[in-house]
């Protein structure tokens, strides 16, 4: 049987960001990503620096670490990574998931498509605004955003971009105007993910809140979003595994 490569496995927390945020959930966090952000606040996933943490596991075997973590006070799990999307493997873990009655979500950029989207409850897809210096594949954006149209997905479907400046600002713009009909977020970007004094950083990123929200606030074209910063970044600051 396939496997998982899994770097953390962790909660229950509240979902910190995006669609669903403050919902009680359990994360599990993959190994592995195609992109290389500049500023990726999870950048151990890819970088090398956990590579000795990573563990190969089945989708069974994620799932008692699950209940062992968390016990019986879950009923939610995000999957986020790195990107889960390069995991075909996922699709077992997923079924198994909701055949014990839990809802699944998933972090994605939207640079790679599985079938399995289709499955899942909550689908935030983040394409990256041009500060992270990665660059958009907009057909493969489009199929992945006409696969989840066509099977009537688009009521689990989220776009979530994360602004650090203008430019970021513009290109925010320019994807909810592509996808008119897919829920829209912005999310405060964190340009210090090396800050070790959370009360310091939450001071900053609601400083930086308060100017994205002075952004939407006067865009003509940002109307049916929501702002949000990471709330779990203002409560616990860059700590891991919350
Ligand atoms: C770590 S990524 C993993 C999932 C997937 N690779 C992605 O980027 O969507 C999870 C979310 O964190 C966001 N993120 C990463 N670094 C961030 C930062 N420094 N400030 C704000 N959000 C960040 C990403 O944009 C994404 O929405
Ligand atoms: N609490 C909490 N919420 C989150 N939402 C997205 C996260 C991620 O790293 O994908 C995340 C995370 O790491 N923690
Ligand atoms: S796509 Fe996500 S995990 Fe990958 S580098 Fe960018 S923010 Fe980090
Ligand atoms: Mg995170």
């Amino acid at each position: 049987m396939s496997k998982i490569p899994v770097l953390e496995i962790f909660g229950p927390t509240i979902q910190g960001e995006g669609m669903i945020v403050g919902r009680k959930t359990m994360f599990v966090r993959t190994a592995g990503c195609d992109y290389h952000c500049t500023w990726c606040d999870s950048a151990f996933t890819w970088d090398g620096s956990a590579k000795a943490d990573i563990v190969q596991m089945t989708s069974d075997q994620i799932w008692q670490q699950l209940k062992e973590v968390g016990g019986n006070q879950f009923d939610h799990v995000t999957i986020s990574g790195g990107n889960p999307a390069l995991l075909a493997a996922l699709d077992i873990f997923i079924d198994l998931l909701q055949e014990k009655g839990i809802e699944v979500a998933l972090e994605t950029q939207g640079s790679q498509y599985q079938q399995w989207f289709l499955k899942i409850n909550d689908l935030t897809i983040s394409p990256k605004p041009p500060s992270s210096k990665m660059k958009t594949n907009w057909e493969k954006l489009d199929y992945i955003i006409d696969q989840l149209a066509i099977n009537g997905r688009l009521a689990h479907t989220s776009l979530k971009v994360v602004i650090f400046d203008r430019e970021d600002f513009q290109y925010a713009e320019k994807v909810h105007q592509r996808y008119p009909e897919v829920a829209f977020f912005l999310q405060v970007g964190n340009d210090d993910v090396e800050e070790v004094d959370a009360q310091q950083l939450s001071r900053h990123l609601l400083n930086k809140y308060e100017w994205l929200i002075d952004q939407v606030v006067a865009s003509t074209v940002l109307n049916r979003v929501r702002v949000l910063p990471q709330v779990h970044a203002l409560i616990w600051g860059n700590k891991r595994g919350v």
